[in-house]
């Protein structure tokens, strides 16, 4: 029952595809609305969340080349769920900074020079760390639930404190883990996420899932929290969302938001809409952001939490991304 009464009509692609990008990682990616018109590409959550048909209507189809995709391991891309980055001797496995380089290898199969770069959640993570690398690429930014895989972000919503708001939620996801080993909700999850029993994995996957699809609005809607109970969808979600948590986006803390790094982007027009009573990725990352980056047009949505889908966030990203048609 996503009420998209602000988003542009859920278009069907104009064009599908697939791309390898690694040994192990095969892409899957599609363009919407107008093929000649200003790219943009949308950077979806998780990680491993994958993307969905509504996020197409957040852009005006007479006026972009919409490009979404799904990330290495997530939705219609191949291999499901898979960490590794390659098949060597012993196993190396993907990080944030080959995602950042899948970017760029779909731009040149696409031949786009340019491109705004729309990003929420974890989208956003990808979004900074990806401007931050290849600047000359990126046009312009509209971020949402802004969130930089810091430590404090992680133990926010996995350890302790958005447990006080949904404790009975809480208790569901605490119910796989053994007591012994709820100090550490990242790290005991990555053992359940990883095991070699199949039923284990796959009832913790849901578990870690349900979860955040259970905290991702200020109203919880039923729908998101059945899409958790989903084995496939919720596999890639949990295994690698988590891995990148234990390894803190291989990122050093707070580095996305560090005044060297900022600099680099803060020539670029950037809109940032953030719900005041986000408990997935609370509003302090965002301010912290913002007030490295005070040229950033920084939106508050008073009665939302973190999706991008609560009515009032909706309705501000399409604005955001009407105005960014003046690129
Ligand atoms: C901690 N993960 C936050 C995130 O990136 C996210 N939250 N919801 C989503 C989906 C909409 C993709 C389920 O992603």
């Amino acid at each position: 029952n996503v009420n998209m009464s602000k988003a542009y009509p859920l278009i069907d692609p104009y064009s599908t595809g697939y791309l390898k990008v690694s040994d192990v990682h095969t892409l899957y990616y599609e363009e919407c609305g107008n093929p000649n018109g200003k790219p943009v590409v949308f950077l979806h959550g998780g990680p491993g969340g994958g993307i969905s048909l509504t996020d197409r209507g957040f852009f005006d189809p007479e006026f972009y080349r919409i490009v979404l995709f799904d990330q290495r391991g997530s939705g219609k891309s191949t291999p499901s769920a898979d960490l590794r980055e390659k098949f060597v001797f012993g196993i190396v496995l993907h990080t944030t900074w080959d995602v950042v380089e899948d970017i760029e290898k779909l731009r040149k199969e696409l031949n786009i020079a340019k491109w705004l770069v729309f990003g929420g959640s974890w989208g956003s993570c990808l979004a900074l760390a990806y401007s931050q690398k290849h600047t000359e690429q990126v046009v312009g930014m509209v971020l949402r639930g802004i969130f930089t895989l810091r430590k404090t972000e992680l133990d926010f919503f996995y350890q302790n404190g958005a447990s006080h708001i949904h404790p009975e939620a809480f208790e569901e996801y605490l119910a796989p883990v053994p007591e012994s080993e709820r100090d550490d909700m990242v790290k005991a999850y990555h053992k359940l996420l990883n095991s070699d029993d199949d039923d284990v994995r796959v009832n913790a996957a849901k578990a870690w899932s349900k979860w955040e699809m259970a905290t991702s609005k200020l109203i919880v809607d039923p729908l998101d929290v059945a899409k958790a109970a989903e084995d496939t969808w919720a596999n890639a979600f949990a295994r690698i969302e988590n891995h990148y948590f234990v390894n803190e986006g291989w990122m050093e803390q707070g580095q996305l938001l560090k005044a060297e790094n900022v600099n680099k982007i803060k020539h670029l027009p950037c809109i940032i809409v953030q719900g005041r009573y986000d408990i997935v990725c609370p509003f302090k990352t965002a301010w912290d952001l913002h007030k490295q980056w005070p040229e950033s047009n920084l939106k508050v949505v008073p009665n939302a939490g973190h999706s991008s889908r609560e009515i009032a966030t909706l309705a501000l990203l399409v604005e955001a991304t009407d105005e960014f048609r003046g690129l």
